[in-house]
């Protein structure tokens, strides 16, 4: 079968936002305009009435207001393919928006016009970063009371360390936002109705537009006279990217054309030389066509962007793979849902084809899988595909052996795709089904969740024989259980959140540590002398050999790094993993007959449990980044409040009509914040939070963590 949709012609891209900035609500709009979708359900509507938007199809979302699951959309605009990946604006969901940006090429970064940047749009902006996916700025909500577009894009420039260059700016706001300047074209775009299917007006652009439009804020007439301003910082931008369009604008005079503009705005939003700023309301159904329009023109298709880099089994990168339809075939998973179809697996198809039927190599498990079928999603309904092409978004169904971030390819020409990143759980709960009868049922429902999501862990308790989960926050924990019930009926209860503490070292340390025993007839025998040394905070464990002349035969020296790496997950004060420190094995001695690797192995976890108590062990505590938005008058109680919870206040920032108080506090100190701030503000409080680092705890708040675990220090 040939290629229907031109590679270049593909654009796969994201929504990525604070909560509440209006994502979804894009996202349904993108989809009615595209055609298919015809009727709008509004997020407004659906936080009372049981109806569902398109992406927000699961319970939790309804209850919740927030989109947990990231779905797959395909849709046309201008004869290009769109498809979009709506991420969710939650900080526990933090690794979804991480898992998107991997396999996307572009990005549309939505912002409220009243609160401007908001945390959780700086840690995905970061994150986009990492991943070096190009964007362009929406500033939606124009329309509400206390937006300010100028505000928003200076926000983007201090807060985001961006170069925004606007292509578009507003006409009015509040009440009064009328649509925008297209800062390209020069013309004036106005909207007389909130309606949908309302079409808006090309006006030129004349001095006496605000007038024209009954507009008497004074700021939003203020900035309908800097409308050359604004042209003139684009024209410019652009200018620097395109030599020969310079030369002649500086013989001639002449503006650049339409279309020299467009091609400096993709350049340099590909290329991350500036990011262009749109504006709009998608509530009121302004700006959305454009938006459309601007993603197309401006955002890479899968040939514009770096080819995936290809690893070994350690991550280490060995080559790249081309995106095109002529090379083997290879996928990235990056999402495992399960739905009423039986598992999806949701994968980016970097090069070659693959038909239905086929069987393809699962090349991170070294398993081979059958593909089934192949599926298109649009939100909750699916197309069924023949083919999955080079650049495709596309769903597998029912594949047995692919979790997130596996390597599915061509088996005889395998390779691994460049891994997701993920961070470590910081908070654990003890799990159990709420009746003892569905044990099982509840295992297989569990090990599922933590299949499809990498930033949960399940581990069993050595002593008390419970099933823990880890997870990136209290609201991630809630929702897997919350999603056991209704994804596989099968309730379960959960303890109280319990922090993942760690420990470390504060002072270098050389030990030597003899392992002897005479047992009847064979003896064992090792000893190592091994320095332990304090490292800067996230560097984990660092393992090296400086063994000389042998007193260590090289056979026996992995055992010694297997006996660290196993006892380091005991921590001496308390039994949390022991991080961020290196440990050199210097020398050592060995018996011909009673050593072997398993001597060594017990010498160094012996050697590593007396040296890590001269060491200077601390425990170690994560601290979350919290932002709290209150009204003024609530200012002092939060800040006090704040203060009491051991949290170190970093700044105060105005938010609209409120304040954000920025600050880093313990996670220990947040549990069941919520249910305060609402009682503290009468609900009028909100907050975020997301993991920064660890930091030692104050010592007596470690002593009693210490004692509660029953170990002496
Ligand atoms: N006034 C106004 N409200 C809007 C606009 N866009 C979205 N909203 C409203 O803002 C709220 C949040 O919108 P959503 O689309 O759910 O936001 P989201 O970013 O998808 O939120 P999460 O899915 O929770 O991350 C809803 O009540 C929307 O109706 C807009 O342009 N103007």
């Amino acid at each position: 079968m040939p290629r229907t949709t031109p590679l270049s012609d593909i654009r796969n891209i994201g929504i990525i936002a604070h909560v509440d900035a209006g994502k979804t609500t894009t996202t349904e709009r993108i989809l009615y305009y595209t055609g298919r979708k015809h009727t709008i359900i509004d997020v407004h509507d659906t936080k009372d009435l049981k109806t569902s938007t398109t992406t927000d199809y699961m319970e939790q979302e309804q209850k919740r207001g927030i989109t947990i699951q990231s779905a797959a959309v395909s849709c046309f605009w201008n004869g290009k393919k769109i498809n979009l990946i709506d991420t969710p604006g939650h900080v526990d969901f933090t690794i979804e928006v991480n898992r998107s940006l991997r396999v996307l090429d572009g990005a549309v970064v939505v912002f409220d016009g009243v609160a401007g940047v908001e945390p959780q749009t700086e840690t995905n902006w970061r994150l986009a970063d990492n991943y070096k996916v190009p964007r362009m700025c929406y500033v939606n909500k124009m329309d509400r009371s206390g937006a300010n577009f100028r505000r928003t894009v200076q926000m983007v420039r201090d807060r985001l360390g961006a170069r925004p260059v606007c292509i578009q700016m507003p006409i009015g706001s509040e009440d009064n936002f009328f649509g925008h300047i297209d800062l390209v074209t020069m013309q004036a775009r106005v909207w007389f109705s909130d309606e949908k299917d309302s079409k808006w007006e090309e006006w030129p652009i004349t001095d006496d537009l605000a007038d024209k439009l009954k507009i008497s804020n004074a700021y939003d007439r203020e900035l309908l006279g800097q409308i050359s301003q604004y042209r003139t910082e684009l024209v410019d931008s652009c200018l620097e990217l395109d030599d020969a369009a310079m030369e002649a604008y500086l013989e001639s005079g002449e503006e650049p054309s339409v279309d020299t503009l467009r091609a400096c705005i993709r350049k340099a939003t590909i290329t991350g030389a500036f990011v262009p700023v749109l504006c709009g309301s998608s509530y009121k159904n302004k700006g959305v066509p454009q938006l459309l329009d601007a993603v197309v023109w401006y955002l890479p298709a899968p040939t514009d962007v770096e080819n995936i880099k290809t690893v070994d089994m350690d991550g280490n990168p060995v080559g790249e793979r081309k995106s095109s339809d002529d090379e083997p075939f290879s996928a990235l998973a990056f999402k495992v849902l399960n739905d009423k179809y039986g598992s999806l697996t949701f994968a980016r198809v970097y090069s070659g084809v693959v038909q239905k039927g086929v069987s393809l190599l699962n090349s991170t498990r070294g398993k081979r899988e059958r593909v089934g079928r192949i599926v298109e999603m649009f939100a909750k309904d699916t197309n069924d595909l023949e083919e999955a092409r080079a650049g495709d978004i596309v769903a597998f169904v029912s594949l047995q052996e692919t979790d997130t971030g596996d390597t599915l390819c061509d088996a005889n020409a395998p390779v691994v795709l460049e891994r997701m990143r993920f961070p470590d759980p910081v908070i654990s709960v003890s799990v159990e089904p709420k009746n003892r009868t569905d044990q099982d049922k509840f295992s297989v429902a569990l090990g599922k969740m933590v299949r499809a999501d990498p930033s949960l862990r399940l581990e069993t308790d050595m002593e008390t024989g419970q099933t823990i989960l880890r997870g990136m926050g209290e609201l991630h924990l809630e929702v897997t259980l919350d999603r056991l019930r209704t994804e596989f009926g099968v309730e379960g209860v959960m303890g109280r959140p319990q922090v993942a503490y760690r420990e470390t070292i504060t002072r270098p340390v050389s030990h030597v540590y003899t392992h002897k025993k005479q047992t009847g007839g064979a003896g064992q025998f090792a000893e190592v002398k091994i320095e332990f040394e304090p490292q800067e905070r996230g560097a984990g464990y660092k393992f090296v050999d400086q063994v000389v002349g042998g007193t260590v035969p090289r056979e026996y020296i992995p055992s010694v790094d297997k006996g660290l790496q196993v006892q380091k997950e005991d921590g001496v004060l308390a039994g949390y993993p022991t991080v961020d420190f290196k440990a050199t094995l210097v020398d050592g001695k060995y018996h011909d007959v009673d050593s072997n690797a398993l001597t060594f192995e017990i010498a160094a976890k012996a050697c590593f449990r007396e040296a890590i108590k001269l060491a200077g062990p601390v425990l170690l505590e994560p601290v979350m980044k919290v932002e709290v938005v209150v009204p003024e008058e609530y200012l002092g109680d939060v800040i006090g409040d704040v203060n009491r919870r051991r949290g170190t206040i970093l700044g105060q920032l105005e938010r609209g009509a409120n304040i954000a108080v920025e600050a880093h506090v313990p996670l220990s100190e947040m549990f069941g914040y919520i249910g305060h701030l609402r009682g503290m503000t009468s609900g009028r409080g909100s907050f975020s939070m997301e993991f920064s680092h660890y930091e030692p705890v104050p010592k007596n708040v470690a002593d009693e963590v210490i004692a509660k675990q029953g170990k002496a220090a």
